[in-house]
């Protein structure tokens, strides 16, 4: 085995089959045939009513950066590629379009999140890196919004980066759960990048360095004016509490006692403890932050048992998906230039309703209801066509048909925005802050039945009657293709 190439370049963080495939179109000629893919995913995370997206900011990044370096191109020598193809690829950069749903968009299955538009060979590359990065962050985000919709004005900590997948998700999953409603992360590179507010207090190691709670806590006070002291070293409510209370009272105004954390046992039991102990010595204002293993679902019922708790602090259940650790988001051809130079659409069919992809260049579209400024559901349609809001709009599952509604009086917002045109950045990215607000708008625009944790109604995603008609045409045209095999 050949000695390890530097890590220089994003550009084959890709799989090989990519790579073979492009090689067979450009010794075909085909490579620059213009293909237009779709990227989206079918089953809602975690059951949830409604996902989050995330990870347009790391895509454009890779996109910017996308060209094979001299290391990538030896590499590819090595293994055995012919030197014309690696002759295109020294020159290869994205060139095309680029159309995307913005960060902090509400998503749904079965619809185009983004939109690729480009020669063949570029639109294969790049499949593998964007799938991995929007995965990966729409899952983080989402799941951080289901912990949102259970704490609702509580402060959320992000505590993750020792728990999760190595060290790029534990800074794009800070980034994502801030963006799904987190108030704060612990990663202080995340913090450093991504402007994100940095929080925390301190570890069980810190008590035991000192091998004595009060020691550690006049120590940590003198230091760290602002303070939360973790009290559950020992026993919470026998020595944590009453220690970090005597250190309090001791150094009076010198310091900011923020309040405490509780990191094991009975969380519901000790908050209610601490918290009555708390208020008896006068520290009304103080918080109660709560940590270990938590997820939406111990929150929850937390909350249920009458938790004392202000501020949680979430860490391996969200960073690494626990419950649903895969997005499974695809990305499939929907159209493709013929040798005429016109655009086809193309269909993946499938012996599942579900799984038969939608052909065409297509649009989506969010109906608002202006009566109630309520979301009706989204609408697919192809390309050129756009819901005409003077007249009523005939909305159906695109599955079971008969499952319809005509909306009326409504607005229909375009979800895509250009991101790229033939290869420049046309999109500004907004700061963080107000991609998480983004969140929140968009949320208000949800019925309460989308958005409960357990068991949502499933939000329509709806084509337009051209665009289901389209897609029912292909699939006659490729059934009949394959009867007369
Ligand atoms: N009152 C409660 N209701 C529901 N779940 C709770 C309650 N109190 C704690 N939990 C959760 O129960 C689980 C207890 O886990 P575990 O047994 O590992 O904790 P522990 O033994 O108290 O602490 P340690 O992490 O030190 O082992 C955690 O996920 C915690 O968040
Ligand atoms: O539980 P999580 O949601 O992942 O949150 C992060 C955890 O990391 C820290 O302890 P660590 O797990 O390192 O040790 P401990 O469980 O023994 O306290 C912290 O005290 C939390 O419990
Ligand atoms: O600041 C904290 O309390 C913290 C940070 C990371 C992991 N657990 C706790």
């Amino acid at each position: 085995m050949k000695a390890n190439h530097i890590d220089d370049s994003l550009t084959l963080h890709t799989d090989l089959y990519q790579i073979n495939m492009a090689e067979t179109y450009w010794e075909d000629q085909i490579h620059n045939r213009k293909a237009v893919f779709d990227l989206y995913f079918r089953k809602m995370p975690f059951g949830n009513g409604f996902a989050v997206f995330a990870g347009l900011e790391k895509v454009i990044e890779y996109l910017n950066g996308f060209r094979f370096s001299k290391t990538d191109i030896d590499y590819l020598r090595e293994q055995g590629y012919q030197e014309g193809f690696l002759d295109y690829l020294k020159e290869l950069r994205f060139t095309g379009n680029l159309r995307s749903m913005q960060e902090g968009e509400l998503v749904f299955g079965n619809e185009p999140i983004l939109r690729v538009e480009s020669t063949l060979a570029e639109a294969q590359l790049i499949e593998t890196a964007i799938l991995n990065i929007i995965n990966y962050q729409t899952l983080i985000a989402t799941k951080a919004a289901r912990m949102k919709q259970v704490t609702g004005n509580d402060i959320l900590m992000e505590f993750g980066s020792r728990r999760a997948q190595e060290m790029d998700a534990a800074i794009w999953g800070a980034r994502a759960s801030y963006i799904g409603g987190f108030d704060a992360t612990s990663n202080v590179r995340a913090g450093k990048l991504f402007g994100i507010p940095v929080a925390g207090t301190h570890a069980h190691s810190f008590v035991q360095a000192y091998q004595d709670e009060y020691t550690a806590f006049h120590k940590y006070a003198k230091t760290h004016k602002n303070c939360t002291f973790l009290v559950d070293t020992y026993d919470t409510l026998k020595s944590g509490v009453p220690t970090a209370i005597k250190v309090a009272q001791e150094l009076g105004d010198t310091i900011e006692f923020n309040g405490i954390r509780i990191d094991s046992g009975d969380l519901a039991y000790l908050s209610k403890e601490a918290r009555k102990m708390l208020d008896d010595a006068g520290f009304t204002k103080t918080r109660i932050v709560a940590s270990n293993d938590l997820d939406e679902q111990t929150i929850l019922n937390l909350k249920q048992e009458g938790a004392k708790i202000d501020s949680w602090g979430v860490g391996t259940k969200l960073i690494t998906a626990f419950d649903q650790p895969a997005l499974g988001a695809v990305y499939k051809l929907v159209a493709i230039e013929n040798e005429n130079g016109e655009l086809e659409d193309t269909i993946k069919i499938s012996s599942s309703p579900e799984k038969v992809s939608t052909p065409g260049k297509k649009r989506v579209y969010r109906i608002i209801d202006k009566k109630d400024q309520k979301s009706e559901g989204d609408y697919i349609t192809l390309e050129h066509e756009k819901p005409n809001e003077e007249e009523s709009l005939h909305m159906f599952h695109p599955v079971h048909t008969y499952i319809s509604k005509m909306v009326t009086q409504f607005e229909a917002r375009e979800l895509h925005k250009d991101i790229y045109q033939n290869g420049n950045l046309v999109y500004e990215l907004p700061p963080l802050k107000d991609i998480q607000q983004f969140v929140k708008e968009n949320l208000i625009l949800l019925w309460d039945e989308y958005k409960r944790p357990l068991n949502p109604e499933e939000y329509p995603v709806d084509l337009s009657p051209k665009c289901w008609e389209n897609k029912m045409e292909k699939i006659k045209q490729v059934r009949k293709k394959v009867e007369s095999l």
